[in-house]
């Protein structure tokens, strides 16, 4: 592998537009190692001293790299980034020994470990990595690789050491007990640590609540119970007090779980941390119900909030079903992202229509949805209709006045779409004359405020255990599953970009394919669209795709990005 480079600020072109994502069996066998090391004396400097400070603009890959993931200015000192043959790039995440100089480690206690002593190659490889892309031509560039989370053979802090927090930000997801579980199993089972707590109510509990301890017994049923423990909220992110209270006293390791917002928050702390000095590893445990965080193949919960909505939509159609012309809409969340909209249509099949931010609608004349319901009405005498939260905002704007609301954590006030496609649809048949029943089903907090189903408790763990390993190996990073495999992230990239639904992808075709409900795209859309995926090196759409775009879009290139195939 080629030097580590860091990416100057200095150099940075602020103007620039984008342009252009079990472990055992491939390992090599680790040997055992008993004694704590001191790492040879390194220089302190302000970035890593492995870290070879480079122009950016004699590295077009790296500026690329940049663009792809919209760096900011101040944030792309931060970035660490090694080049290796065939156009490898790994996406490093930062580690103590950037900025802490003489850090002594020790060997993995895991090697001593009971449980683990049948497990033939549990170290990791330090230099296995994995690809954020794992479709390739015979020609492609090995491209961008994150570092593989998992036990490393060697540890950066002794065995009585560590002191852990846990907090949990933001909105609810199924799951977060879990994660907060096996944090607090992991660390004490794993790595004998004791000294264990939980913040409270979210980042302000920082500097606001004491801190309660955490046991593996006080922690033991709490994965069978929705929510968090710990509480959450949004707002309150104060990161000098924040890094002040971890300093005063003298937490080493911090587990944030939370969505891009409390990412955001993460990647502050850190900074903060490393500007200080402090040997503080900061592990991110991403966690979003809209499944809207980039990079990661899915978010914890997400399942267990598309199976809970697919309950509220076989109520939208026994309701339809028994009713003349009856139309059951159910209101899911999804802000900026319809993930558990489309899911939960795709999971369902009873669903004639499904509504999402990322797929703009409109009601009215030829191809509009009130023509689309009326006829789906007439043939089938009943429909349902499923639509994100964050849906058609833009026309209830343009019906009442709406006011620029903004929660705690500067997310918009959403109004109801729900409501507003009742009333529209009820006045539309009025008009029309003719007898219809509609039942609105808006299940909001339900899908979110229940435990984690099997697989997302097995998930939460593997995360979990994720982010202890790479904490004690050192690193700041937030976790997630790339392509199947457990890895360690650069805060920068979650947060820089929003996981969205890609219109002209095949998952969203097949809903169409699947509700046979109009794309709303008019060819001035698909062609931007096309023009778009050409930017990207992607195969175009095929010219002549008309107002039923899904069979056209089966053809289209498969896509990287979370949440489609
Ligand atoms: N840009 C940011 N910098 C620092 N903290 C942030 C930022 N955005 C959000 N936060 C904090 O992260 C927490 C959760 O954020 P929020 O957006 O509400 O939820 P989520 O993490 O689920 O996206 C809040 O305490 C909020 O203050
Ligand atoms: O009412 P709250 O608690 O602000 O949460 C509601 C919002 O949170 C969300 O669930 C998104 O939160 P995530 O960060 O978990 O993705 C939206 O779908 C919804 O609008
Ligand atoms: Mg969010």
């Amino acid at each position: 592998m080629a030097s580590h480079i860091i990416l100057p600020p200095d150099d940075a072109d602020e103007n620039h537009h984008q342009e252009d994502g079990e472990l055992e069996e491939e390992q090599e066998e680790l040997g055992r190692d008993d004694a704590p090391q001191e790492q040879p004396p390194k220089a302190a400097l302000p970035f890593s001293a492995t870290c070879v400070r480079i122009s950016r603009d004699s590295y077009p890959n790296l500026r690329a790299l940049r663009n792809a993931s919209s760096v900011s200015l101040a944030d792309a000192a931060y970035v660490k980034i090694s080049e290796g043959d065939y156009g490898y790039v790994l996406d490093d995440v930062p580690h103590l020994t950037d900025y802490v100089p003489d850090i002594p480690t020790y060997p993995n206690p895991l090697q001593d470990h009971p449980a683990y002593s049948t497990v033939k190659q549990y170290f990791v490889n330090e230099d296995d990595t994995v690809p954020q892309k794992v479709v390739v031509q015979k020609n492609s560039r090995r491209g961008v690789h994150f570092r593989r989370a998992g036990p490393r053979q060697r540890v950066y802090f002794g065995p009585d050491e560590v002191k852990a927090c846990i907090v949990t930000c933001g909105g609810l997801c199924p799951g977060l007990n879990t994660v907060i579980r096996e944090l607090v199993c992991g660390l004490s089972h794993m790595y004998n640590v004791n000294n264990i707590y939980g913040i409270q109510n979210g980042y302000k509990g920082f500097y606001s609540s004491n801190y309660l301890p955490l046991t593996p017994k006080s922690v033991n049923d709490i994965h069978k119970r929705g929510g968090t423990v710990l509480g959450t909220s949004r707002g309150g992110h104060d990161t000098k007090k924040i890094v002040d209270n971890i300093q005063d006293r003298g937490i080493n390791q911090v587990y944030i779980i939370g969505g891009d917002g409390t990412q955001k928050g993460a990647y502050e702390i850190f900074k903060e941390i490393r500007k200080r000095g402090l040997k503080v590893s900061v592990a991110g445990v991403p966690k979003t119900i809209d499944n809207d965080i980039a990079i990661i193949d899915k978010s914890f919960g997400f399942d267990t909030a598309v199976e809970e909505a697919q309950r509220a939509i076989d109520s939208a159609h026994v309701e339809a079903c028994s009713a003349e012309n009856g139309i059951g809409l159910v209101k899911l969340m999804g802000r900026y992202s319809g993930f558990i909209a489309m899911y939960a249509t795709l999971a369902s099949r009873d669903v004639d229509c499904c509504l999402i931010p990322e797929s703009p609608f409109y009601m009215d004349g030829e191809g509009g949805l009130l023509q689309y319901i009326e006829g789906r009405l007439k043939e089938n005498k009943h429909m349902v209709i499923v639509v994100a939260e964050g849906a058609g905002q833009d026309l209830i704007a343009k019906s009442i006045a709406t006011s620029d609301q903004q929660d705690a954590s500067g997310n918009k006030l959403l109004l109801d779409i729900g409501l507003w496609l009742t009333h529209k649809i009820k006045d539309y048949f009025k008009s029309k004359k003719m007898e219809m029943t509609i039942k609105y089903i808006d299940p909001t907090y339900m899908i979110r405020a229940i435990p984690s189903n099997a697989s997302d408790n097995v998930y939460c763990t593997l995360l979990a255990h994720s982010a202890i390993h790479g904490a004690m190996a050192g690193y700041s990073f937030t976790v997630g599953m790339v392509n199947g495999r457990h890895t360690f992230i650069p805060f920068y990239r979650v947060t820089s970009t929003r996981n969205k639904v890609k219109v002209t992808d095949r998952m969203w075709a097949r809903l169409l394919s699947s509700t046979n409900q109009p794309s709303f795209l008019s060819q001035k859309d698909i062609d931007e669209a096309s023009e778009a995926d050409r930017l990207a090196n992607r195969p175009p759409l095929p010219t002549g795709a008309s107002h039923r775009v899904a069979s056209s879009f089966e053809q289209s290139a498969s896509s990287t990005s979370n949440g489609e195939i």
